[in-house]
């Protein structure tokens, strides 16, 4: 169980991020985190794990109040936290099996991580978690040879070597096109399932989020402005997050997406019927 209390973000220059954010998160739930651009979404995912040190409140793993950490400790404890950035994060010249193992290095000793010697039992966990996500046939690959979806998929495995308790997803999907969207997002949400793990997904598409996650929140200005059930988010919801200016936009482009995909004899019909 992840626990936020009263969690606030403010940068040195002076911009409040994040304003007494208050969300409990049980065990293998999956959450998307939706709102408009500076909203906050990035600060809170990386405040969990401390990349973003956060000026007030309190975040639980468990029993462990990540932010009474030490250093040393905090490292530790970031071994239960399994990231998957946008970017995907990979050492281009490595394989694809290198990448992955290198999700074990934080476990390891220095001069076993400088040499990369890695146990029996964590490279067949890596092979199994490469079969997993795929991409069994691609292991000794370099990671600048793959897709942006199938580097991804070296991004989640890398996370789930760790064997986390939680996965903190920052714009899983921001860099592929829609096909390859749902399906890591599927991946994500059947993983999640099959490990119990939990996960904060921070993700643009709100089509996405409402098709893959268990629970929406909704940020604006820093502030939760809902949290609910991906079917309670409607048209009045959306606006209370985006605001009418940025939703709205939003609608239209779905709207010009699905004009794409009717026949031109259900445009016509449609056009009359906004004439009346
Ligand atoms: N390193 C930083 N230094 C100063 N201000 C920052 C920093 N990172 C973010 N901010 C500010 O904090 C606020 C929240 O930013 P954040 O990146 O968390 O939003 P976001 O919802 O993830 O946005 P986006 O969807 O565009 O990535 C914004 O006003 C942003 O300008």
């Amino acid at each position: 169980m992840l626990t936020i209390q009263s969690l606030s973000k403010r940068y040195n220059t002076g911009d409040k991020a994040l304003t007494q954010v208050n969300i409990q998160i049980p065990k293998g739930q999956v959450v998307a985190l939706i709102g408009p651009s500076g909203a906050g979404k990035s600060t809170l995912i990386r405040c969990v794990n401390r990349l973003v040190e956060p000026t007030e409140g309190q975040v639980f793993l468990g029993d462990t109040q990540i932010t009474k950490l030490n250093t040393r400790q905090l490292r530790s404890a970031r071994r239960r936290m399994g990231m998957i950035f946008q970017d995907y994060a990979l050492i281009d010249r490595l394989s694809v099996m290198e990448n992955v193992l290198s999700g074990y290095l934080g476990y390891t000793g220095f001069w076993r991580s400088f040499l990369r010697r890695y146990p029996q039992d964590v490279i067949v966990e890596a092979f199994r978690l490469l079969e997993r996500v795929g991409l069994e046939s691609f292991i000794d690959k370099r990671a600048d040879e793959l897709s942006g979806g199938q580097r991804q998929r070296v991004g989640i495995a890398r996370a789930l070597l760790q064997n986390p308790q939680i996965l903190l997803v920052d714009e899983p999907t921001a860099s592929l096109d829609p096909k390859t969207s749902r399906q890591i997002m599927r991946l994500i949400r059947e993983l999640c399932a099959e490990r119990q793990l939990s996960a904060i997904i921070n993700i643009h598409d709100v089509h996405l989020a409402q098709q893959f996650a268990d629970r929406i929140i909704g940020l604006r200005a820093g502030e939760v402005v809902f949290d609910g059930q991906p079917d309670a988010l409607d048209t009045e919801m959306l606006t209370l997050i985006y605001g009418e200016e940025d939703w709205n936009p939003q609608i239209d482009a779905d709207e010009e997406e699905n004009a794409k995909h009717k026949a031109p004899d259900q445009m016509y019909m449609d056009s009359k019927a906004a004439l009346v």
